[in-house]
């Protein structure tokens, strides 16, 4: 990591890039088992997303990342380190994260949200790294950066809240539905800016969303979820060839209908 304002790309190859690993993990909420043996792998600089349908953990298993969410039974690791090897307050500012809601200040102008994990961390150019994490997401300090939230777009918000996981630049970051919310095109523009950034960054992401074509489309694996445990994990063209489950099986081809209707 640099500290001097310029984006460096990519971890030189002496340096094992910076993983995620889940083993076993089990949560529960009260008696509910949110999370029944899960087990994941992300590879340094991937991006995986976790697909499946609502209240099938996948918030619960990224949170389990930046220990949100403190599992009862299981390993979790960032970067090959057990993440209670650290502080739960340092992982959580070494590891980007986008809430649902996109977590922003209302009351701390864009520029002042963005610098907040740099400046908790102390480090020197806390600003200048906010500035170079809002141009990466395509909005120039300059307009922007004096900017109260509600004084964004939806898209716009949603591009700040990702410069912010971005700022201190991360080696991994944990996005939380980051294109919900939004209208088709809006969603479309942010994927590509999630595109250049990846490519600018090779930062490791795990992503949640809902929409399998969209998983399809950002990400290098995709985890299929139901009821707390991971079906499948492969690549999307892997679970279209040889789904695991009928589970799997049906969510690829409803995915692959709703493209094929929409290119109709
Ligand atoms: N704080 C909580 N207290 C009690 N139960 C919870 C809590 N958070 C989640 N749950 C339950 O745990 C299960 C998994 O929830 P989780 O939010 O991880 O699912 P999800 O796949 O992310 O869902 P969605 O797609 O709707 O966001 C659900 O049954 C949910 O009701």
């Amino acid at each position: 990591m640099r500290d001097d304002g310029a984006y460096t790309v990519r971890v030189s190859a002496s340096v094992p890039p910076p993983a995620l690993a889940a083993r076993d993990v089990v949560h529960r909420y009260g008696v509910e088992r949110a999370l029944d043996g899960v087990s994941l792998d992300v590879a340094g600089g991937a991006t995986c997303a976790l697909v499946g349908e609502s209240g099938s953990g996948k918030t619960t298993l990224l949170r389990c990342f930046n220990r949100m969410v403190e599992p009862e039974h299981g390993a979790v690791s960032v970067g090959g380190a057990d993440v209670r090897a650290a502080s739960a307050v340092a992982l959580r500012r070494s590891v980007g994260y986008v809430p649902q809601d996109g977590g922003l200040l209302p009351h701390w102008r864009v520029l002042r949200n963005v610098a907040l994990v740099p400046s908790l961390r102390r480090m020197p150019n806390a600003t200048a790294l906010a500035s170079d994490a809002l141009a990466l997401v395509g909005l120039p300090a300059e307009r922007y950066g004096r900017r109260f939230p509600h004084e964004l777009s939806g898209g716009q918000r949603q591009r700040v809240a990702l410069a912010r996981a971005l700022a201190a630049r991360p080696g991994v970051i944990l996005l939380d539905e980051p294109f919900g919310a939004l209208d088709a095109i809006t969603r479309a523009d942010l994927q590509s800016a999630f595109a250049d950034v990846r490519a600018a960054t090779g930062v490791t992401t795990l992503l949640v969303t809902h929409d399998l074509a969209e998983a399809a489309r950002l990400a290098d694996t995709v985890a299929v979820m139901r009821a707390g445990r991971v079906e499948q994990c492969a690549p999307f063209a892997g679970l279209a060839a040889s789904p695991a489950t009928a589970y799997v099986a049906a969510l690829v081809a409803k995915a692959v209908e709703a493209t094929g209707a929409l290119r109709r």
